[in-house]
């Protein structure tokens, strides 16, 4: 699915922001792993973190759920300062951690009830809520099987689950698809999307720029600590690059020269990015670019026009990779 395409978040409703930062800042000694940033969740959006790994997308997860302190800044989630406002703040937040943090020992039912009881939730309540979780987790068969019989996806729709044991507004997702094969990231982007339908705010981080254009309405940018930019994936994409990219390679040794000469040669495209392997060639329209580098008398080895993309925005911000 293309940015143009994204989800629209039919729940998001005005009103005052779930979660607001303003010029929340987290140093650890002499590194500043979130460096003054401000922005607002608004309910019911399903809103992301994006950027590399060390940009402070799980310090300020960290920051938000309340278990790791700010420097500077403040921070309110439901209007509340989750510092102050711990107990509050949690009963509104699900959680799901990076890491798989599931007891290997108990069943998936288990781990659902044992951990709704540190909620203080009682069985009453936790029994049907874990079959109706099961459900929804595509887990139901597996319920008395062990944790650790389970393959990755389903852990992950497993942790996913357990984060929603007490009915949270907002769900918290970190890096929830890494290590995943792609089936078994579609499956779970399928539960998040239905998630969303029923109103919960989502709030996500991720280094997968197609992860961030299928599930986000609306992202931040984030490298260094900063901001780099903000908006729906179609908008950033509007704004910070062309319509297509036309990517040709002309092995390893060759990319470089002939993106200086491209630079050159081809004054009416948009941009031209050089990449180890690869040489960028930001277009309105890739196939008339690649009629433009052939008509240069230069046959690359391969060539392929795509639509523009949220790797494309970062490279442009960033003069980086995402995935580097
Ligand atoms: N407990 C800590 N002590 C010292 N430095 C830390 C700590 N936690 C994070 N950092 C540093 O803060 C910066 C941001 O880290 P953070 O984990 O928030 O990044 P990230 O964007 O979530 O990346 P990743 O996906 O790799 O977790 C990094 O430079 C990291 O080394």
């Amino acid at each position: 699915m293309s940015a143009a395409t994204a989800v629209p978040a039919p729940d998001a409703a005005p009103g005052p922001p779930v979660i607001e930062a303003r010029t929340l800042t987290k140093r650890y000694g002499a590194v500043t792993a979130v460096d003054g940033i401000d922005f607002a969740v608004r309910p019911g959006e399903s809103f992301g973190l994006l950027g590399p790994n060390g940009a402070g997308k799980s310090t300020t997860m960290r920051m938000i759920g309340g278990v790791s302190q700010r420097t500077d800044g403040s921070l309110t989630i439901m209007g509340l300062d989750p510092e102050r406002h711990g107990p509050e703040v949690r009963a509104h937040l699900g959680v799901v951690p990076q890491q798989d943090n599931l007891d290997e020992e108990l069943t998936v039912r288990d781990n659902l009830i044992v951990y709704g009881r540190y909620f203080g939730l009682p069985y009453s309540y936790l029994r049907p809520k874990a079959a109706e979780l099961l459900e929804f987790a595509q887990l139901t068969e597996k319920a008395d099987v062990r944790v650790d019989d389970l393959s990755g996806g389903m852990k992950r729709r497993l942790v996913i689950a357990r984060g929603l044991v007490n009915e949270p507004r907002i769900l918290l997702l970190d890096e929830p698809t890494t290590g995943l094969d792609p089936q078994a990231r579609h499956i779970l982007w399928d539960r998040l999307f239905r998630l969303k339908e029923t109103g919960t705010t989502l709030v996500l981080t991720t280094h997968y720029m197609d992860e961030a254009e299928q599930l986000c309405d609306r992202l931040i940018v984030v490298d260094h600590g900063r901001i780099m930019a903000e908006g729906s994936p179609a908008a950033l994409i509007r704004e910070h690059s062309s319509r297509e990219v036309l990517e040709v390679r002309f092995g390893a040794a060759r990319n470089a020269e002939v993106a200086a000469q491209l630079q050159r040669e081809l004054p009416r495209v948009d941009r031209i990015e050089s990449l180890p392997d690869r040489v960028l060639v930001y277009a309105h329209d890739g196939e008339s670019a690649l009629e433009a580098v052939t008509g240069l008398g230069l046959e690359p080895v391969t060539s392929l026009v795509r639509r523009s993309s949220l790797e494309d925005v970062f490279l442009t911000l960033t003069g980086r990779s995402l995935i580097d």
